[in-house]
């Protein structure tokens, strides 16, 4: 199979699909590698070490688009991206459909086979390929919540530590998964006071057992969020329902109750977020401000920290990759249900069910489509 990895086009994002080492992989396995020029660069990989591994590099995107069986990527792709893509290739990347009709039409139109990164499952009720992400972007929540925290920012001015004789600040984090946990973490980590709400009565159990004087948990009923964001310093959201649009945990008029200079970090954005005032913001102008609380709401917090988030998206993607580009997708997919569960388009059928639900659009089974 001929693999392809374009450079991304999203803004201020570095990340690049496929490492220089699962280049190597797939040209063991006997596969073609094409990388778009300067691809890798942004994260510290230049071309030679993907023809160093025997992958071959092209001048542009639109040769990988045209060439590759299987196109691999990080962000989701772009209106020009899409464009490009074609009923019998596949498309291997982060796509976040729930919340972007636009993309979910442009994919179906396209007719290609997209499978989507955050929705692939493991025998853990884990997701593989969202964990490392989400590991990255939990470990920067509080850091880059610490520095919208600050005066010049819009924040209130209170510094995560406190003093001696000046109390911490007071982070609240909304979902404790791994975002949550690595945040909560982080966070207790830098001297906050934390507290994370979760609606799952065995995660907060676990994270009670592994944090219990690291922070606190609590069980995230309405009540309990509505009363916690108003001491909050900093809350972070991160919730997930897997493929489904975030639920709205907090609204807008609730704002209103909660501290001036306050900081929301929504770490779901790209879910759509969990707070009703939410909009997705880039690395190059990450923060806006609604009721005197500052929004924090970039929807590729990895790509702030490229080399760290490539070599750990690699990690993850590479068996993934390896079984596509070897079986092809539809016996990969027949052999591994946690990667069928990935397949969110197919020659122009969408085939996950939360997406579905939340664009209202009709849902082929993947069960059935990869029988086909
Ligand atoms: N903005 C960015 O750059 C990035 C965003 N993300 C996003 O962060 C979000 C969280 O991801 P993960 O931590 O990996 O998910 P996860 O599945 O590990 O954790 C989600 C947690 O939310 C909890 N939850 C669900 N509904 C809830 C509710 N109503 N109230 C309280 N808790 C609730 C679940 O019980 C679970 O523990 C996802 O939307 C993911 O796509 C992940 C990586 C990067
Ligand atoms: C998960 C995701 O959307 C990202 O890493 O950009
Ligand atoms: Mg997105």
């Amino acid at each position: 199979m001929l693999i392809g990895c374009p450079k991304e086009i999203k803004p201020q994002e570095y990340r690049v699909g496929l490492t220089p080492a699962a280049a190597r992989e797939a040209v063991a396995h006997g596969h073609a590698v094409i990388v778009e020029t300067g691809a890798g660069h942004g994260a510290g990989f230049e071309d030679a070490d993907y023809t160093a591994a025997g992958a071959a590099i092209v001048g542009t995107a639109a040769e990988v688009f045209a060439r590759a069986d299987l196109v691999v990527k990080v962000k989701e792709p772009q209106a020009v991206e899409r464009a490009q893509l074609r009923e019998g290739q596949i498309l291997f990347t982060y796509l976040h459909l729930a919340p972007d009709p636009e993309q979910t039409r442009d994919l179906l139109a396209s007719g290609v086979t997209a499978i989507a990164y955050e929705t692939v499952t493991d025998a853990q009720g884990g997701l593989p390929l969202l964990a490392p992400m989400s590991e990255v972007a939990g470990r920067l929540a509080p850091q880059v919540g610490a520095w919208a925290l600050q005066k010049a920012n819009g924040g209130r001015g209170v510094l995560m530590g406190g003093v001696p004789g000046v109390g911490p600040a007071q982070v609240l984090v909304i979902g404790g998964g791994v975002v949550g946990t690595q945040a909560a973490r982080v966070a207790a980590g830098m001297g906050a006071e934390v507290t994370v709400l979760d609606r799952s009565l065995p995660r907060l159990r676990y994270l009670d057992d592994v944090y219990r004087g690291v922070f606190k948990t609590r069980y995230a009923s309405a009540d309990a969020t509505a009363e916690l964001i108003q001491t909050a310093d900093m809350v972070v959201g991160a919730v997930l329902i897997p493929g489904a649009a975030a639920p709205k945990l907090v609204t807008k008029a609730q704002l209103s109750t909660m501290k001036r200079g306050a900081v929301i970090v929504d770490v779901a954005i790209d879910q759509g977020g969990c707070f009703e005032t939410s909009k997705a913001t880039t690395h190059e102008a990450p923060i806006y401000e609604v009721d005197g609380v500052v929004h924090y709401c970039v929807a590729n917090m990895p790509g702030a920290v490229p080399r760290t988030s490539t070599i750990a998206l690699g990690n993850a993607t590479m068996p993934f990759l390896i079984a596509l580009a070897n079986k092809g997708w539809r016996q990969a997919c027949t052999d591994d249900p946690h990667l069928l569960a990935g397949l969110n388009t197919h020659a122009g059928k969408l085939t996950n069910y939360a997406v579905g639900k939340a664009l209202g659009l009709d849902v082929t089974s993947p069960a059935v489509i990869v029988k086909a």
